[in-house]
């Protein structure tokens, strides 16, 4: 049991004391408050946090309804090392090295002490171990992406033999939902959306169609397919790609039936489950080229995700 004696008490933590832009709101703290963990929680020293839009959305005010108090350490992914443990806590020990998404809800009181800071806070139902093969960095990029495309599928019905476009194939979750498809349900068919320059990676990912949506409409095609998954905000015209009796989500923007719009449930039980395709090596994070940034540089890495056209993820080094 580490002595509290040896833990800090401040941290260097990015933060946000009022709803904007990344730009103008994100503030570095060098002596923000190490936060106190709950019985059932861990307290990790973070080496990576992974970023999803979903920081820079709340960041803007959009879910200030249901959020937590300002300031905020924005951050939802976390990869890192166990340095404290609450006395209900039976998954973890100190010393184990654990990823996952610390908002169980995303939009319901997401917790202020995010991940993009030297220590975060989480319950330990939403950890797993890291896989013994991936780096940290390469972890931090998983937890959410991954969760919300493998929700999406199952709330699809989605079984081998079965057809699925994903529309948004080249990003964060789009590049997990066409290998945990292909990979962990083994899809018949994978038709996938993205730009001209992008096409090679849906393939490469295990699409059999990439489909140029600058140069076709995916609804104009004649194959209809068993599940679509919009992960774009396309919905009124996903409904139109989908075979009489398939199933159609969407993780973004209105609904048109028959599809539905999920949020992700974070589960360390789903990153456990998962495993055995990330440690074989059949499902991949796959980071942006240009994604992994340090944490003097995150402005610059929310900059990037803000520009809607990252490949995969954004991930933040921060020990
Ligand atoms: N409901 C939920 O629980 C969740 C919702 N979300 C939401 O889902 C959306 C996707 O999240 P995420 O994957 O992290 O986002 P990313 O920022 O990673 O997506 C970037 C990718 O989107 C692609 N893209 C953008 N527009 C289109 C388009 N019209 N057609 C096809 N591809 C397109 C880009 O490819 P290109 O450059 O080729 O256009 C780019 O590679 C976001 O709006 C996010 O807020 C995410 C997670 C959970
Ligand atoms: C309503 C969708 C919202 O929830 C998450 C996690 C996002 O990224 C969103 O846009």
């Amino acid at each position: 049991m580490a002595s509290t004696a040896t833990l800090p008490t401040k941290m260097k933590a990015w933060t946000y004391a009022e709803y904007g832009k990344s730009s103008e709101v994100l503030k570095l703290e060098t002596d923000f408050d190490v936060p106190q963990i709950n019985d059932d929680q861990v307290l990790v020293k973070v080496a990576a946090a992974g970023i999803n839009p979903i920081d820079f959305k709340r960041m803007a005010g959009m879910f200030k309804v249901t959020d937590s108090p300002l300031p905020i350490i924005p951050g939802y992914d976390v990869a890192g090392v166990v340095v404290k443990v609450g006395s209900q806590v039976k998954k973890f020990k100190e010393g184990d090295e654990v990823y996952g998404d610390i908002n169980e809800k995303a939009l319901d009181h997401p917790t202020q002490f995010g991940t993009i800071a030297e220590y975060t806070a989480a319950e330990e139902k939403l950890l797993a171990l890291k896989p013994k093969n991936l780096s940290f960095i390469e972890s931090a990029g998983l937890p959410l992406a991954m969760e919300t495309a493998y929700e999406g599928l199952e709330r699809c019905h989605f079984s081998a033999g079965k057809s699925l476009l994903v529309l948004g194939g080249a990003g964060g979750v789009g590049t997990m939902i066409i290998q945990i498809a292909k990979q962990v349900y083994g899809a018949s068919k994978i038709a996938a959306t993205s730009s001209t320059g992008k096409l090679e990676l849906l393939k490469s990912l295990g699409a059999d169609l990439p489909i140029d949506y600058t140069k076709q409409n995916f609804e104009d095609l004649p194959e209809k397919f068993d599940a679509v998954y919009d992960a774009v905000g396309q919905c009124e015209r996903a409904v139109k790609a989908v075979k009489e009796g398939g199933h159609v989500v969407t993780i973004y923007g209105a609904v048109v039936p028959p599809a539905t719009l999920f949020l992700l449930t974070s589960d360390g039980a789903t990153l456990e489950k998962l495993e055995p395709f990330l440690e074989s090596g059949k499902v991949k994070p796959i980071i942006d080229p240009k994604g992994i940034f340090s944490f003097a540089q995150t402005p610059q890495a929310f900059a990037f995700l803000e520009t809607g056209r990252v490949v995969g993820k954004v991930v933040i080094a921060i020990n």
